[in-house]
């Protein structure tokens, strides 16, 4: 008895399916071996995938799709199946090995169960009743599994749909059936892919049907055809009695597929975020209605059109970028460069490099001539962040480069005159940097023409409701689900936390929330408020807030009906909540959601 007649044996009385894969590669073998796959099939199939080419040219059994079976377990399957029982395709018009030759092969790599692979199954009309007449049939296959299971192979019978070899591969008795369903092809149109799935389900039944008769009762698993989800296969297995399913195409896609989904969903979230988004409740990418906020729109607004430099204060993760960006937007300079330079990320050796240029062959592995950043902002915006970072020596550069209103390029022998406007941010107040001696007084008189200061989200609680809304906005896009709101508990904890992070950790703790809990409305399960507040009285008051759960719910329903356009299954998915829920919810608002819509 091997691994693959124990698996069998204990699977009898079970509920879930088997879940056979067929992989073309070490990384879908992998992937099936950290997803708990129940056996894994080495078929010539994966072989022609993993070559870039459709799977079709497999079903001509003929050539040496042996040699291309046995390359492709040694090579991609078996260093990676972990403890996944193999079983490998065998073609038994061999034209080059006898049968005892690749049999043997296959039980020293560790092969433990073997399947009529690629089969003649895939033939019919004349050349089939050719092939059957002279001995090269059903009927060799079927001795070809014969000689496998007396060397101990677990027997695997590849029957086609409607040929008839069901029965007959039954009748010799095989350990398990493999029930083609044909190629496997994804069909869009809701319709028509249901009507797909319930004439793969007709015709498994017969194909059942068949087997049942002989008496025999092998393992039974659909193989292809239309099932490409697993709600497919939840139909399939309402309607047949089939023990499981095993596919190849279906789950090699998916890998990329779930790639390409997540990369749009990134992209389309950032087209959202970016360009002239105006929030109604602030100023231009800037959330918030807190006096402190709307006191800083009006300065904003009131020195963009000035080329004056900026200095923007405010805590790490607090908007400042955000202001700048704003500030470019208002300014004459809107239509050139906003060039962004991190201070504190560049080293002191590429400061002038990365600032001024440098000229081809200035240094060691300047190939080319490269401008630097206040070239890219020429006529634009330079927003220099961070920039307390800058060294003693970065600090003199830049001022000279501000005094003097050019730059020499690295390796450059003429200095090159800009026109930058110069906006600074630091979360550390220069000022006191200056009386430690850390920053120098001139360059600070330089950047400082005006100061914003950005309070901190822990002084404007007031902003918080937009914010969460506003962020929650972005975060539904990009993982796609519809989450409305936040319990009045969690409200209460991000009342109490301090937030040093500011916004950043307000987003950081949404986004955080939304992957770990389920439903539209988030409770912060995982969220533990820090507060170095004593019991002064809170800034908030309740009724600042919206804290009703209920009034969310509705709010949620509401939208979700709205977007669903009435269709409760749609509803309910789009909420993450099940249907039961749904009704439950819908009970309890009406009328104001009305539950005789149609589902
Ligand atoms: N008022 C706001 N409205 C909307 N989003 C905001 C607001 N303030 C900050 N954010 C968001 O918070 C994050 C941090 O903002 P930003 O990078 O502007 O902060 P910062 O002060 O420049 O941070 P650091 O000091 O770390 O550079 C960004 O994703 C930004 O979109």
């Amino acid at each position: 008895m091997n691994n693959i007649h124990k698996l069998f044996a204990s699977h009898r009385g079970q509920r879930s399916p088997l879940v056979g894969v067929v992989a073309g590669s070490g990384l879908v073998t992998s992937g099936a071996l950290d997803a708990g796959a129940d056996l894994l099939f080495a078929l010539n199939s994966g072989f022609y995938r993993s070559q870039g080419s459709g799977s079709f040219a497999a079903f001509l059994p003929y050539g040496n799709a042996n040699d291309q079976t046995e390359d492709l377990l040694r090579e991609h399957l078996l260093p990676r199946r972990g403890r996944m029982p193999v079983i490998a395709g065998l073609l038994v018009n061999d034209p080059t090995h006898s049968l005892e030759e690749r049999l043997a092969r296959l039980r020293q790599l560790g092969v433990e169960g073997v399947v009529n692979w690629p089969t003649v199954g895939f033939i019919d009309g004349h050349f089939r009743g050719a092939l059957e007449a002279a001995g090269l049939g059903t009927e060799a296959e079927i001795g070809m599994l014969h000689r496998a299971k007396a060397m101990g192979f677990a027997t695997f019978g590849f029957a086609v749909v409607g040929d008839g070899s069901a029965s007959r591969f039954a009748t010799a008795g095989v350990d398990a059936m493999i029930m083609g369903l044909g190629l496997t092809h994804e069909v869009h149109d809701v319709q028509e892919r249901r009507d797909h799935i319930q004439h793969s389900c007709t015709l498994l039944n017969a194909m059942l049907e068949e087997v049942h008769q002989t008496g025999h009762a092998p393992v039974c698993l659909a193989f292809g055809g239309p099932i490409t989800t697993p709600e497919d296969l939840e139909q399939l297995l309402a309607h047949s009695a089939i023990d499981g399913f095993a596919g190849g195409s279906v789950f090699e896609r998916l890998p990329f597929q779930s790639a390409i989904v997540s990369l749009v969903r990134r992209f389309k979230s950032l087209l959202l975020r970016a360009g002239d988004v105006v929030h109604p409740a602030g100023f231009g990418p800037l959330v918030g209605v807190s006096d402190q906020m709307l006191e800083l729109y009006r300065r904003v607004e009131r020195v963009a059109p000035f080329d004056v430099s900026v200095y923007i204060q405010g805590e790490s993760g607090s908007g400042k970028e955000l202001v700048a960006t704003q500030i470019h937007r208002l300014s004459l300079r809107r239509h050139r460069a906003f060039v962004t330079v991190n201070c504190g990320a560049i080293p002191d050796s590429l400061f002038e490099s990365e600032l001024f240029g440098h000229e081809k062959g200035a240094f060691t592995g300047a190939h080319r001539r490269r401008l630097g950043k206040f070239e890219l902002a020429h006529g634009g915006t330079l927003f220099l962040d961070e920039v307390a970072d800058l060294s003693p020596h970065g600090q003199v550069a830049l001022l000279r480069a501000i005094q003097q209103r050019e730059i020499t390029p690295v390796g450059g022998e003429r200095p090159k005159s800009v026109d930058v406007r110069i906006l600074a941010a630091s979360n550390r107040p220069l000022s006191q940097l200056i009386d430690e001696g850390e920053f120098r007084a001139d360059l600070y008189y330089r950047l400082n023409g005006v100061t914003i200061e950005l309070p901190p989200l822990r002084s404007r609680l007031k902003d918080i409701p937009f914010l969460a809304e506003h962020i929650l906005g972005r975060l539904s896009v990009q993982f796609k689900r519809m989450v409305l709101s936040l319990s009045s508990d969690f409200y209460a904890k991000i009342i109490e936390h301090d937030w040093p992070g500011n916004v950043r950790e307000l987003e950081h703790v949404l986004t955080q929330s939304i992957m770990l809990e389920d439903g539209p409305i988030l409770d912060g399960k995982h969220f533990e408020p820090v507060s170095r507040r004593s019991n002064e009285a809170r800034p908030l008051r309740d009724n600042d807030l919206d804290l009703d759960p209920l009034a969310a719910r509705r709010r949620a329903l509401r939208r979700a009906m709205q977007q669903a356009g009435g269709n409760k299954s749609r509803a309910a998915e789009l909420l993450g909540v099940t249907r039961r829920t749904l009704y439950a919810w819908l009970r309890e608002s009406s009328p104001e959601v009305d539950p005789s819509q149609k589902s």
